[in-house]
């Protein structure tokens, strides 16, 4: 049992000699303990050094290693649910010296990416995917007359999804050879513990024989078998053995430790899910305010105001700053698990009864509600505010994470107001705007600090107004969102126009139109996809309105930015102060 992270390589013998699961299938079932005690105390060593999620790998060391041990990957297809436990899988398939670079630009990527490895089956990130890519293989390799075997391993967080119950459903049908493997911590990423598969599953062997109630997998022609020590090898071998040879569709419950074998993850496995690299002592870190905890503060202070008020996550308390209000207002606080679509309207419903909901979301994964709110808020008009979080380049999670197209989502939805904050402040007043605006609201944040924390007397802003911020002349740029601080360098230097937009829904025409009078460029400015954001709003209304005036829309290229700091990431799409600044020479000098 570890008790603190090595700051020193620890010396692994036995691991250095396996360099992917080939080496590793040659050792004997004696030398796994071994292994894996040497694969853990490696796996401790190289997160210290890169940061990253930490728990969730800690508790499939065995797991990791009996699967690589059995299978014959990566012939035989191995699907990873999230994937954020996949470091071990990356140390033992040819990685392993990469690690302490990993979700780093020159790194291996934070989660299992096909175009980084043939052992990468299929690219995660978001949850609740694994079995139906996994049956998707199974039928694909059947039809093919591929002889392969196919697992997926999820998490009972993960399992608390829709889509994990549409596969399993559907894998039924089938009569395809896949194994689901559901790796129970009894935790997911938030204090809610697992899902309805999760408890029956826990229950379903303590079932009296007379009891009639179906259980669930073998309701859907799984042959469940479990639950078994997830970490005890002796247990584990045989029982993958046979689970692997068995035909049809396979379910096996194993019970694991998130954050088995390091003392302060073991207590706090929510903590622990992710950590940041080890700095030494010298540099201690001072706790940065962040646009979450903007929110979670303004949050509170609202419900104290207005008893309507109901805040919803889909999994994500800690990520989404609802520590706070979870325990001030536990009973108009709902976590309802790893499930976007079911947040969204079970909003819905509680706008049709005059409740005031808030939605806590990441961008990305707001990306899986998003008929939800189409079809369940905008077109019925109900009132809810979308509180968008990790809108954006979100750095070190890379493509999947970042919350590139959300305006693009929401901008083309009657009724809809779209808000973008470039401080503190004015994310607090855009909340409360959105907040009393009577429909569909969204206020879209970085993952990102601020400089204060804004807990002032709330304003309502009016609906559509821009802020100038700096009044020159020959180029106005027009920012919306937290790439405010960039564009100012660049407009101070350069004496350009600025104006905070604020609004991308409804747009400050009338501001656009005096700005298109009188300067020879305008500029937009976004953290969001170049495509269908603030940028192309921009240029719609100027081209509706026959204006001529040159437009340069800055944001997100139409190309996925792969894991790298998010500094790094701005730089590479130009939207760092150099870039936007050479973007506008160049298209004045054009
Ligand atoms: C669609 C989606 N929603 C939310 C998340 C954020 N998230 C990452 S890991 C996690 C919890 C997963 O729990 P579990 O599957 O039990 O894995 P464990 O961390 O316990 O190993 C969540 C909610 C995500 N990756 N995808
Ligand atoms: C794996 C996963 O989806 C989450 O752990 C996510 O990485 C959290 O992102 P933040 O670190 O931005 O909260
Ligand atoms: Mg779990």
């Amino acid at each position: 049992m570890f008790h603190s992270i090595p700051t020193q390589r620890p010396a692994t013998p036995l691991l250095d000699q396996v360099n992917d699961p080939a080496s590793l299938r040659t050792l004997k079932h004696n030398q796994l303990e071994e292994l894996a005690s040497q694969l853990r105390a490696y796996l401790l060593y190289s997160v210290g050094q890169s940061g990253g999620h930490f728990g969730a790998g800690l508790g499939v060391i065995e797991l990791t290693i009996a699967l690589h041990y059995l299978l014959n990957t990566p012939k035989d297809n191995l699907v990873w649910d999230v994937g954020h436990q996949c470091y071990p899988h990356k140390i033992l398939t040819e990685r392993r010296e990469a690690m302490p670079k990993i979700r780093q630009g020159d790194g291996p990527s934070p989660f299992p990416k096909r175009e980084e490895s043939p052992f990468d089956s299929f690219g995660v990130g978001h949850s609740s995917t694994s079995i139906s890519a996994a049956l998707g293989m199974a039928i694909a390799d059947k039809l093919q007359g591929i002889e392969s075997k196919t697992v997926a391993v999820i998490g009972d967080g993960a399992m608390t999804a829709g889509m994990a119950f549409e596969a399993l459903n559907h894998a039924a049908h089938t009569d395809t050879n896949l194994l689901v493997i559901l790796n129970d911590n009894d935790m997911s990423i938030s204090h809610n513990e697992g899902g309805l598969a999760t408890y029956l599953a826990k229950n379903l062997k303590n079932r009296s024989a007379g009891e009639t109630t179906a259980a669930l997998f073998e309701a859907l022609d799984f042959e469940y078998t479990g639950p078994v020590d997830g970490h005890d090898f002796n247990q584990l071998l045989p029982t993958l053995e046979k689970v692997l040879n068995t035909p049809g569709p396979q379910f096996l419950h194993l019970i694991t430790t998130k954050g088995k074998g390091f003392q302060p993850a073991e207590d706090d496995p929510v903590g622990y899910h992710a950590i940041t690299k080890i700095e030494p002592i010298s540099q201690p870190k001072e706790k940065k305010i962040r646009y979450s905890n903007v929110f979670g503060r303004w949050v509170c202070d609202m419900a104290e105001t207005d008893n309507r008020l109901t805040a919803i996550t889909p999994a994500m308390r800690e990520g989404s700053d609802l520590i706070e209000f979870s325990s001030r207002f536990p009973q108009r606080y709902f976590d309802v698990a790893i499930a976007e679509q079911h947040a969204v309207t079970l909003g819905a419903g509680m706008a049709c009864q005059k409740l005031k909901p808030v939605v806590a979301i990441y961008s990305t994964f707001l990306q899986r509600g998003y008929d939800q709110v189409v079809h369940d808020v905008a077109i019925q008009k109900l009132d809810m505010l979308l509180a968008i979080d990790r809108a954006g380049l979100v750095g070190e999670d890379g493509a999947t994470h970042a919350g590139c197209f959300d305006i693009a989502m929401l901008r083309c939805l009657p009724n809809t107001i779209i808000m973008t904050p470039s401080s503190a402040e004015e994310q607090r007043n855009m909340l409360y705007t959105g907040y009393k605006y009577p429909g569909l609201a969204a206020v879209r944040y970085p993952r990102g600090s601020v400089s204060e924390l804004a807990n002032g007397e709330m304003s309502k802003l009016p609906l559509g107004q821009s802020k100038t911020i700096l009044e020159g002349s020959r180029v106005a740029v027009l920012n919306f969102g937290p790439l405010l601080h960039e564009a100012e360098h660049v407009a101070k230097r350069e004496g350009y126009t600025l104006i905070d937009m604020r609004f991308v829904k409804p747009l400050d025409t009338q501001a656009i139109a005096l700005i298109a009078a009188s300067h020879q460029l305008i500029v937009t400015l976004e953290d969001h996809s170049i495509i269908g954001g603030a940028g192309s709003a921009v240029s719609e209304y100027l081209h509706t309105e026959k204006i001529k005036t040159p437009l340069l829309s800055l944001g997100i290229p139409d190309r996925w930015i792969s894991h790298a700091s998010r500094q790094e990431q701005l730089k590479e799409c130009g939207l760092d102060s150099e870039g936007i600044a050479q973007a506008i020479a160049e298209s004045l000098n054009r």
